[in-house]
């Protein structure tokens, strides 16, 4: 993960249409008093838990799958993790390697109770099925032996993702430099983590490594506090709800930033108030408070990374 954060930070200081702003990073410490307000995995009650083997299956199929519903108004991250979660409390094979590599489109829709077709359905259908082949080529079928294989370390298991999922890898070049953001990988961790609660499939002795996910939400909340600027042709792209394209400079800016403007509250919180906070932390309290957010203006790209 030291990739993502040092690529972050290049973007971060080479930028032309977002900027981080040392004050809005002040005032936004300032306002949580130095610390971040706590907020439950699975606040919402919708995820599947059993505390074992079938978490961390499911788990990975919802990360597989956890990328742009916003081309449906009506469709949100909550209708896959309680659709999965349905889907698999009916049948516990539902999962299994081999049927993920069987899934329709249609028959996707059918296990999410979705009455008409997904955004990106083909490129979520493909992605079920290439973790289906890889899951069972390389790991038993079981996304537990792939955990299992890392050792407890956070950034061994993004990479492993990285290196046997391509759906996974989430880079970008930007201005000539490799960019990478890992936002699917790194949050299947923190699912891990937050579902097992440090324990188990969820311990991570470097948890700390992990950043926040860039994905569509994040930098409007972080806009809102006033820690993102952005140049008014952005800011007209995204009032004016056109799309951006991916992997251009403003998206991938949008996405750095992001990652960078957390990273530089997270130091200033310890030097303020000596506690050494997690980005895991800071992005599950801005993510909520974002969702929860009705006026939340956020930009819009066709994205199967977030
Ligand atoms: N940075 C960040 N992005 C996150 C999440 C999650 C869900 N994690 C949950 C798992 C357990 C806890 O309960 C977590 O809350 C989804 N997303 C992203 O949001 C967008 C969906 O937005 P909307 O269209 O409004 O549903 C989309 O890009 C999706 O990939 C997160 O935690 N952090």
């Amino acid at each position: 993960m030291e990739e993502v954060r040092s690529s972050a930070a290049w973007v971060a200081t080479h930028s032309s249409h977002v900027t981080v702003d040392s004050t809005g990073i002040e005032r936004a410490v300032e306002a949580i008093h130095g610390s971040v307000p706590k907020v439950e995995w699975d606040f919402e009650g919708i995820h599947f838990f059993d505390n074992g083997p079938l978490t961390v299956q499911y788990l990975f199929v919802l990360d597989a799958l956890n990328f742009c519903f916003w081309p449906d108004k009506d469709l949100s991250y909550d209708h896959l993790a309680s659709g999965l979660k349905a889907a698999i409390q009916n049948d516990k094979s539902v999962f299994d390697a081999d049927r993920l590599q069987k899934y329709t489109g249609p028959q996707l829709r059918e296990l999410l109770k979705w009455p008409r077709p997904l955004p990106l359905e083909d490129e979520r259908v493909r992605l079920l099925h290439e973790v289906g082949l890889e899951l069972e080529r390389s790991f038993g079928g079981k996304a537990a032996n792939l955990v299992e294989s890392c050792g407890k370390s956070a950034t061994s298991l993004v990479a492993l993702i990285a290196r046997h999922f391509p759906g996974f890898r989430d880079h970008s070049v930007y201005k000539g430099h490799q960019v990478f953001l890992y936002k699917r990988a790194q949050i299947f961790v923190a699912d891990l983590w937050g579902a097992f609660k440090g324990q188990g499939y969820g311990e991570f002795n470097d948890i700390g490594s992990v950043t926040i996910f860039a994905d569509y939400i994040v930098p409007a909340v972080l806009r809102q506090l006033g820690v993102l600027k952005y140049s008014s042709s952005l800011a007209g792209t995204i009032e004016a709800n056109k799309e951006i394209g991916s992997g251009t400079e403003e998206e991938v800016e949008l996405r750095a930033c992001s990652i960078y403007a957390v990273e530089k509250m997270r130091d200033l919180i310890k030097i303020k108030s000596g506690k050494q906070v997690l980005s895991v932390e800071l992005d599950l309290w801005l993510w909520s408070f974002g969702i929860q957010s009705q006026s939340l203006l956020h930009h819009r790209t066709l994205s199967i990374y977030y």
